[in-house]
């Protein structure tokens, strides 16, 4: 089991209750969508997965480890097992798509030479290759997002977490970005999506975690009765 929930609560200081005694299971190697009108609380859930929020209540474990109790010490191996991709692609500007994707190894330390293949070696995955020199103005916003799914699996994550990762590209390129994040899972890396994009959903086939208030509303093995 990769990921475990039980009876997870947030309530932040202004008193909203962003998440009601959410309990769940992830395995490894899955695919699944969280969706859920907005404010319903999938950003909040999110966030508790790196540790950028703690709960309030509850207790949640990534790969057997409470990231509850975690010590200070022990967040950045957290964090380095976890690839997070943004809508909105957060790329650096003054970058390129090659450094941008260098700088996430060069800040857990990573040597020259491993930076220079892995890389090499994520570019080609996303199907980059030959606009590593290109700066994020000069991308479109598709190769961009691949920018930033590259960066986001460079230090081989356990786990891909997207947050609506299509909500600024056209229903076209949205596809050709599924069919990516669908090839990285294939390989073996779990990903979790936050999305509103009922379409994208329907076609996946996969699970989907529905939240409303706060709370685990469904929870579907393939999608069907919820999109
Ligand atoms: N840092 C915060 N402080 C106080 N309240 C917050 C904070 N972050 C989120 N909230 C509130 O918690 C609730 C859940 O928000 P959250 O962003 O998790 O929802 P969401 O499902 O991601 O919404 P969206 O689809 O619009 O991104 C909302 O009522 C929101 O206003």
């Amino acid at each position: 089991m990769l990921v475990q929930f039980y009876n997870v609560s947030k309530i932040y200081s202004n008193g909203v209750k962003a998440l009601d005694d959410v309990s769940l299971k992830i395995e490894r190697g899955e695919f699944l969508f969280l969706m859920g009108p907005s404010g319903a609380g999938k950003s909040t859930l999110i966030k508790l997965f790196f540790r950028e929020e703690v709960p309030t209540r509850g207790q949640i474990f990534i790969a057997s480890r409470s990231i509850v109790r975690m010590k200070r010490s022990e967040v950045p191996p957290l964090r380095r097992n976890i690839g997070i991709i943004f809508q909105d692609f957060k790329l650096l500007e003054n970058k390129t798509a090659s450094e941008n994707i260098a700088f996430a190894m060069e800040v857990v330390g990573a040597n020259p030479k491993e930076i220079r293949q892995r890389v090499a070696e994520v570019i080609e995955m996303v199907g980059l290759k030959g606009r590593e020199n290109s700066f994020p103005g000069e991308l479109s916003g598709g190769e961009q997002q691949r920018v930033g799914i590259a960066r986001a699996l460079a230090n081989r994550p356990l786990l891909l977490i997207a947050d609506e990762p299509t909500g600024n590209l056209d229903i076209d390129i949205s596809r050709e970005i599924m069919e990516l994040l669908f090839d990285i899972n294939r390989k073996g890396t779990t990903v979790i999506m936050a999305t509103h994009a009922r379409e994208l959903v329907k076609a996946a086939r996969k699970r989907v975690i529905l939240l409303d208030k706060g709370r685990v509303i469904a929870d579907n093995p393939n999608g069907e009765s919820i999109v």
